[in-house]
């Protein structure tokens, strides 16, 4: 059921493996070395933009999540190629008035955005142009790397956005589709491979190592697959 594009160049064919996931993640103290990259979740509240992050980064799903207030943030280090490559997860609040005082924050020094929908609810597919048109007026330059991501897909019964709507838009500004679900088990490695694909075009992209955010002083980065709020 999963689906991927590759539109435009091949930048965002699916590069991984089951090898790739084998040996990927280390602990904090491993990886005296790695690249760090930032990549922020936008989209509607409840679109599940908590539980894509928390399947990615903890490997499960979580049950009852409460909406995100300010930021969440998760981390996971992978190894690609023998290299260590922490990928910054921010989840961020789909609520405007739990995000507010933070958009500034989430745009700031961004490596790559993922936008994300609800394949069962329209409106929160409608609302992505707004979405898009957000990182433009923080000035986000075009060459971030941005996919759109269809949650949900497990609620056949209650689709409300097509495949084929969804690939129309995600054509019109040029973003790789994925259609994927953070509750379905057996979709984990489809979630795993939309961020691992992300994190081989990061890595092969940005040769610049990324220094902790200046807004450590507010913020704790969190172990590995725990988060942290930050209502700013
Ligand atoms: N059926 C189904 N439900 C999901 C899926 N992902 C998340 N949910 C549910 O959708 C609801 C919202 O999930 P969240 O991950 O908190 O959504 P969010 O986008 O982070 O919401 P905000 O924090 O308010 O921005 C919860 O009840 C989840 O259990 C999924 O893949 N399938």
């Amino acid at each position: 059921m999963a689906i991927e594009n590759t539109t435009g160049s091949n930048e965002f064919a699916t590069i991984y493996t089951r090898d790739s996931l084998a040996n990927d993640s280390c602990q904090e103290y491993d990886c005296p070395q790695s690249r760090v990259f930032k990549i922020i979740v936008i989209g509607d509240s409840n679109v599940g933009k908590t539980c894509l992050t928390y399947r990615f980064c903890g490997g499960k799903f979580l049950e009852n999540p409460e909406a995100t207030i300010g930021v969440d943030f998760r981390e996971r280090t992978l190894q690609l190629d023998g290299e260590y490559i922490k990928l910054q997860i921010w989840d961020t609040a789909g609520q405007e008035r739990f995000r507010k005082s933070m958009v500034e924050h989430y745009y700031r020094n961004v490596h790559a955005i993922i936008f994300v929908y609800d394949v069962s609810s329209l409106a929160s597919f409608e609302s992505l142009p707004e979405w898009i048109e957000e990182c433009v007026r923080h000035s986000v330059p075009p060459m971030v790397p941005r996919i759109l991501v269809g949650n949900k897909c497990d609620l056949r019964g209650t689709r409300e956005v097509s495949t084929f709507s969804a690939q129309r838009l995600a054509d019109s500004y040029n973003f790789p589709l994925f259609e994927t679900s953070a509750r379905d088990p057996a979709e984990k490695e489809h979630v795993d491979a939309i961020f691992l694909t992300l994190a081989y075009r990061l890595k092969n992209h940005k040769p610049l190592r990324l220094k902790q955010p200046s807004e450590s002083s507010f913020i704790q980065l969190a172990g590995q697959q725990e988060n942290t709020h930050c209502l700013c």
